[in-house]
């Protein structure tokens, strides 16, 4: 019988150096046998990649930003994750409905009660397809939130990228998505791994890893 699907998100503010452990994860997981689905929010679909460059290059208020957001996600759910999760794949997603709660909610400070209402409109079940049998919201298996402080992470991208909407914000504003994150992992403590991103590349990929080993699926 095949494995069970598993899926694992990757999440913090913006340069924290997150995307620099999503390959390095698949690799090993492939080495283990398992097929991935590497994929990324917003995104991961067409309809969804083009949500995402209206969302990080088009200014709009905060409640647009949400709704954009979370019909990128209904699309990726749909398209992307429901279908490889039911194949019985690892799905690697860079970022999920934390960084809604985190960006949205923390940093643009939109109300955190009507995001989770969008949250579960966005995963209407019937409508995702007869593989969506989930009784509660579909959530991952495990969040790695590679955490770290804001002024850390804007020292590693000056210069690196040319920034978007969400990286010219000041440091202020990751301060806060930063809240929404810690806010996230108190609430979903099992779920969540804190990852120390304020070290070294080899001492952040050990974390990661050791986070992996407790859970026994590599
Ligand atoms: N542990 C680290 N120490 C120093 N620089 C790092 C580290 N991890 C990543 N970087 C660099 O910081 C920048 C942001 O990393 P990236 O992985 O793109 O972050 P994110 O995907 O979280 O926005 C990149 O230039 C990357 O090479
Ligand atoms: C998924 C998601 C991302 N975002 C933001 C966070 C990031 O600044 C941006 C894109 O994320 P990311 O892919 O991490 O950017 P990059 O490829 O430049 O490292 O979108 C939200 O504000 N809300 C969301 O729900």
């Amino acid at each position: 019988m095949a494995a069970p699907g598993l899926f694992i998100s990757f999440e913090g503010i913006d340069g924290a150096g997150k995307s620099t452990h999503i390959d390095a994860l698949a690799a090993a997981f492939r080495a283990a046998g398992r097929q991935v689905t590497l994929t990324r929010e917003p995104g991961g679909t067409p309809l969804a990649e083009k949500i995402r460059a209206l969302a990080l290059h088009e200014p709009m208020d905060a409640l647009t930003e949400a709704l954009l957001m979370f019909a990128a996600r209904r699309d990726h759910l749909r398209q992307v994750i429901v279908p490889a999760l039911a194949r019985g794949d690892v799905v690697l997603c860079d970022r999920f409905t934390d960084a809604t709660f985190a960006y949205q909610g923390g940093g643009r400070g939109f109300d955190w009660q009507s995001l989770s209402i969008l949250e579960l409109l966005a995963q209407d079940a019937p409508a995702l397809g007869a593989d969506f049998v989930q009784k509660t919201l579909l959530q991952p298996d495990l969040t790695l939130w590679f955490d770290i402080p804001p002024a850390v992470a804007a020292e590693r991208l000056a210069g690196a990228r040319v920034p978007d909407r969400f990286e010219s914000q000041p440091v202020a504003f990751f301060d806060a998505v930063r809240a929404g994150y810690a806010r996230r992992a108190q609430a979903e403590p099992q779920r969540f791994a804190r990852i120390n991103a304020d070290q070294p590349r080899e001492a952040v990929a050990d974390e990661v890893r050791a986070a992996l080993d407790g859970r026994g699926w590599l």
